[in-house]
Parts: structure tokens; C-alpha cells; sequence
């Protein structure tokens, strides 16, 4: 399959900045092929050309945390304490989910996703198979995750659907798939258990994707049990010493000795502006985190707190949280932004070897934005006029591994209106009597 993203205006990261130019982007197999200004005479050797002359191309964007089954339970709990939200709201729900509503439920996420530019995503659920299936027939990217609680004894269960997960689909649907283990958070983890889960992931040479200091309410019971921060437990275990890969979900509560000890972490921060506000968790000390040199990426959570998967909405939360909490406009600027939302999502996944970019020898996980709009004109700069005027819906075509997933809006490997209907009708029965 050879494509030609004719003549857009390309934005991409390089050194320290994003860039703008020119230029047309061949794909082949799956892979960026060339970038250039010249074209052959005769194109008749693509299968298919996308005129972008309006459009402007940049690396897809990658959501580092959500749980995308949670899409089925949008608008249904909100505006209730983070404890009660999940002990009384969500989880009782969840009881009742099916394999077949994870699978729809998921499809729901990933619809969202790839119409609103996000190429690639972490997830953390149960019935993860099924998630699974439905990140290999829609096509995009992922990072799966099956979360670990540790507060009653199922017999090994969870852990073993855990490294059923990493055994059976690392790696499939052409490299798009990969996997993580995800001990849910220090408060239902005991340290034998979390560190049992961190030998295995070593073992298995994959990440930790895990919640970290998300409420006040966290750290007190923490330290209440332990006598430390949550932060101060993880790093007791060694998860920061360097050897395992860790995606820290939220990292709300810190503290500076807190962050002292993610000097040495490798792998980096999911940053959850707007389910943080939503929930009323905290501000996130994301500019500390970037001064220290600690990556920081973002992402959503599930749509039950989040309300929605924008990328484009997380940019705008993040941004304003930062320069509200420190009541300075210059603390963080656009780049950082889009920064976090490209490349360091894919270094927070692992993943950067292969995306976040759009160079040549990259796989092809690009998205075309339509800026001829009322609210995205003029362009005096791209990068402030992407994070701060523009939304999902103004990603006009999705490209994952080199797949158009959706081209001028329409989606080419999903059944939409289907998505809509099975969505709609699980989740009623999902809520009923919780
Ligand atoms: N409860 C599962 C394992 C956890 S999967 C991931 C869990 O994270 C939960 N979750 C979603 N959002 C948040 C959040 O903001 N903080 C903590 N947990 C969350 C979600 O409801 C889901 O239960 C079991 O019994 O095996
Ligand atoms: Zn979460």
C-alpha cells in the first residue's frame, strides 16, 4: 500500500522545537517513506493520494492513560468525591459488564479517539481481550494493560490474565499492540504483591502502568498504613531505580522530596488535567516535573471522570492549570504542550523508536487537521493556534501504521453507526439498579 499526503504544511518536532514546513509525505507499508519537495510525473504508483494543501499534517497525538470501556459509563456519575465516585459508582458497574459491552464499550473509546486525532493510547481494564480485539480490528495503536487489584484472594487470577495479556497479543496487529503490567495503585496494592508484579514485568520486559497520588485522600490512608508517601512507597520497592520502565498515572500529590525521587525513573507521567479538575484531585506540579527533567506526557482517564478522550481539550486544561496555579502566563508555552501530547507519549510508552514524529523511517501515525475554519483562522502560529483554538473535531483524516483510519471525517475501518447503537443500549442496561 503506497499513500501520498500531497503538498500539506508539516509540523514536527525537531531538537527542541516544532518546526514548520512544506512538503509531500510518501508512505509505504506502513512506514513514512520519504519526505520531500519533488514528485514523480507519473503517480500512478499510489493507491491512494490525499490532497492536503489545506490541511496541516503533525505527529498523531498519544493518550497516555484511560480506560476505554469507562466511555460506557459517560454522564452517568458525576460531580461525586473520588471514593465514592469509584467505590459506589464504578466498580458495581463494571461488575455487571460483560465481555461483549468491554468489546463495544472499548470501540466506543476508539471511535472517539481516532475522530478526535489520537493515534495511539494506554489502557487499563478488565476483560482485556477483549480490548484487545477491538484495538486490532479498528486499527489503532495501543498499549494494554490489565489492572491488578490485590484486596481480596481470586487465586491468581488477575495476575495470570495479566501475563496472559503480554504472552498472547505483544506485538500483534503489525506491531501496534503492546502490552504493560498494571498494579492498579498503591492503596490496592500491598508491597508484596506490587513488588511480585514488578518481577514479572522485568522478567517479561515490559512496563508498569500504575496510579500514583491522585487525592489527598490517597496519601493519608497511605500514609496512615506505611508511614510514607505514596511516591515514598513505590520508590521504597525500586520501581524508580532506573531497571523498570514506569507510566505513573496522574502524580498529583508530590511533594519535592517526592519528586527528588523520580530522578532516576525511566518512563514518565500521565498527566490527567481535566478528570483532575473534574474529580477535585488537585493541580498536578507538571512545570516542576519538566524542570527536573521528568517526562511528562498526557492523557485523558476514562470518559467517566474525563467526559470525553479530546486530546485537543487536555492541551487547553493543561496549559491553563499550570499558568493559573502559579499565576504566571510564561510558566509553561505551546510547544511544551504539544510536546507532551507527540513525542513524550511516546517515550512514555515505549514507543518512541517507532512514532511521535513524522520522519523518514518512522511508522506512519499521522493526522491532517483542517484549519480553514472560522475558528483557526489566520495562522500566525501553528502550534498556539493547535493547542489553544483547536478540537477534535477538527482532525479532517487519521493515519495509524500507515492505514487511513479516517479520511475527511469518515471512518474506514469502524461501523460507526452501530458503535452508537450497541453502545447505547449496553450501558442502559450496565447502570441499571448501581
Ligand atoms: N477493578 C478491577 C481492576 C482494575 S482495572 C482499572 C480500574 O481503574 C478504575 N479507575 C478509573 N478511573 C480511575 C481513577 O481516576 N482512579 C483510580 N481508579 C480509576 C476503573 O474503574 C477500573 O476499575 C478488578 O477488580 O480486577
Ligand atoms: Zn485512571
Amino acid at each position: 500500500m503506497k499513500i501520498l499526503i500531497k503538498d500539506p504544511l508539516i509540523l514536527d518536532f525537531k531538537e527542541e522545537k516544532f518546526v514548520t514546513y512544506r512538503a509531500h509525505i510518501m508512505i509505504e507499508n506502513g512506514t513514512i517513506s520519504d519526505i520531500t519537495n519533488d514528485l514523480p510525473e507519473d503517480l500512478s504508483g499510489f493507491d491512494e493520494i490525499i490532497q492536503a494543501s489545506q490541511l496541516v499534517a503533525l505527529p498523531g497525538l498519544i493518550n497516555t492513560h484511560n480506560h476505554s470501556p469507562m466511555s460506557l459509563l459517560r454522564s452517568f456519575s458525576d460531580d461525586l468525591r473520588l471514593m465514592e465516585w469509584l467505590d459506589k459508582k464504578m466498580l458495581p458497574a463494571e461488575e455487571n459488564m460483560t465481555q461483549e459491552d468491554i468489546y463495544w464499550g472499548s470501540l466506543l473509546g476508539i471511535t472517539e479517539m481516532i475522530k478526535s486525532g489520537t493515534t495511539a493510547y494506554a489502557d487499563m481494564y478488565i476483560h482485556i481481550d477483549q480490548i484487545a480485539q477491538a484495538v486490532y480490528d479498528s486499527g489503532i495503536r495501543a498499549s494494554l494493560t490489565r489492572g491488578l487489584v490485590f484486596l481480596e484472594d481470586d487465586g491468581g487470577q488477575r495476575l495470570k490474565e495479566s501475563v496472559d495479556l503480554v504472552q498472547s497479543w505483544s506485538g500483534k496487529g503489525d506491531g501496534r499492540i503492546t502490552t504493560m503490567m498494571g498494579p492498579h495503585a498503591p492503596y490496592t496494592c500491598p508491597p508484596e504483591n506490587l513488588k511480585e508484579v514488578m518481577e514479572i514485568a522485568k522478567e517479561l520486559g515490559v512496563p508498569i502502568h500504575i496510579h500514583l497520588a491522585e487525592t489527598h485522600e490517597e496519601v493519608e490512608k497511605i500514609n496512615k498504613r506505611y508511614g510514607k508517601s505514596p511516591t515514598e512507597y513505590l520508590a521504597d520497592l525500586g520501581l524508580f531505580d532506573g531497571e523498570h520502565h514506569a507510566l505513573l498515572a496522574h502524580a498529583v500529590h508530590l511533594d519535592e522530596q517526592d519528586i527528588a525521587l523520580l530522578k532516576n525513573m525511566k518512563g514518565g507521567i500521565a498527566h490527567n488535567p481535566y478528570s483532575n479538575m473534574k474529580l477535585g484531585c488537585g493541580i498536578a506540579p507538571v512545570s516542576k516535573f519538566i524542570e527536573k527533567g521528568i517526562l511528562v506526557g498526557l492523557g485523558t482517564d476514562g470518559a467517566g471522570s474525563a467526559t470525553s478522550l479530546d486530546l485537543f481539550k487536555e492541551m487547553k486544561m493543561a496549559s491553563g492549570l499550570q499558568k493559573l496555579e502559579h499565576l504566571d502566563p510564561a510558566i509553561i508555552d505551546a510547544h511544551a504542550i504539544l510536546q507532551m501530547a507527540t513525542v513524550n507519549g511516546a517515550k512514555i510508552l515505549g514507543i518512541d523508536d517507532q512514532v511521535g514524529r513524522i520522519e523518514k523511517g518512522k511508522k506512519a501515525d499521522i493526522i491532517l487537521v483542517n484549519v480553514n475554519q472560522p475558528h483557526l483562522v489566520p495562522h500566525h502560529d501553528l502550534v498556539s493556534l493547535l493547542v489553544y483554538s483547536a478540537f477534535g473535531q477538527d482532525v479532517d483524516t487519521t493515519i495509524v501504521n500507515g492505514k487511513i483510519l479516517m479520511k475527511h471525517r469518515q471512518l474506514l475501518t469502524i461501523d460507526e453507526e452501530k458503535v452508537l447503537y450497541e453502545a447505547q443500549r449496553r450501558a442502559k442496561r450496565i447502570v441499571e439498579g448501581v
